[in-house]
């Protein structure tokens, strides 16, 4: 992964972006955790790369394994395929993930919206992550990334002012949460990272939930 990840983050230069980070020592929470971050496109890769911790694998859908070449490298990099479309197999792989987790210390990076998503607001949160949270007993460290819709033009795919912000949240502790309360950390993290993604993008979160840009 350390080799993978010297490769993606030259493509910000490619790209002329640059991240600007904040609350990396929330990382540093001496054991493993689940880490989430909102999605929007294959562009997040350079702000995966950007701040992976080492001792880190990602979770992803399992068509990603079939992609060649890159499907081989994600494999041999370590990240974690599942069947989003059986939930029931979904679980068992995230079951094995949980106790894997404590036994090789490994922090574990989901993208909670389970798929790319590009329209300027995060889409309601699967629960997996939180599960998984629960089950190992670990903390929750929220990521996000500000917008990328104020600045990437998807037509051109083009980046214009090339500036995204990032920032780790304090980390949401989940010793002594049971199942019962997945539904409550799922809402808690989802509403703290909305509000950090609005902030983060210069979004104005309407009364209607409905963002818009301060300028408009
Ligand atoms: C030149 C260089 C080349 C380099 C090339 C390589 C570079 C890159 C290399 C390396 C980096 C790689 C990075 C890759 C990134 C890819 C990212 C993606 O692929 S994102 C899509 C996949 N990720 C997800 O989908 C996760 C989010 N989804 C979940 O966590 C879901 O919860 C999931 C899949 C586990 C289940 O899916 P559901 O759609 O059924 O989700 P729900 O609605 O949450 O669950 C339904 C019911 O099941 C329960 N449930 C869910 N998970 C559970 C669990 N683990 N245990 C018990 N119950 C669970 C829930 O509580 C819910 O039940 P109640 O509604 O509460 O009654
Ligand atoms: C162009 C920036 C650098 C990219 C260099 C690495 C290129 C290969 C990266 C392979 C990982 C792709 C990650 C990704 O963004 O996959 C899509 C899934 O998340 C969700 O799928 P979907 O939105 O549900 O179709």
């Amino acid at each position: 992964m350390r080799i993978i990840k010297t490769a993606v983050k030259t493509f910000k230069y490619l790209y002329g972006l640059r991240f600007e980070v904040k609350g990396l020592e929330n990382f540093k929470v001496g054991s493993p955790c689940v880490i989430v971050s909102n999605h929007q496109s294959i562009l997040d890769m350079m702000g995966l790369m950007e701040i992976l911790p080492d001792g880190c694998v990602q979770i992803a859908k399992k068509e990603l394994l079939y992609t060649g070449s890159v499907g081989l490298v994600m494999y041999l990099g370590g990240v974690i395929f599942i069947n989003r479309k059986s939930t029931s197999n979904a679980k068992m792989v995230m079951a094995d993930v949980a106790k894997t987790m404590l036994s090789e210390n490994v922090m574990v990076w989901i993208y909670p919206e389970g798929t790319r998503n590009g329209n300027g607001d995060l889409l309601p949160f699967k629960k997996g992550a939180f599960h998984l949270a629960i089950q190992a007993q670990v903390p929750v460290v929220p990521v996000v990334y500000s917008s990328f819709s104020s600045f990437y033009d998807r037509k051109k795919n083009l980046f214009t002012s090339g500036k995204i912000r990032v920032e780790v949240l304090e980390p949401i502790e989940t010793k002594g949460l049971t199942p019962e309360d997945v539904t409550e950390l799922t809402n808690r993290c989802y509403s703290t990272m909305r509000e950090t993604f609005f902030r983060l993008s210069g979004l104005v979160n309407e009364p209607n939930g409905s963002a818009r840009t301060h300028l408009q």
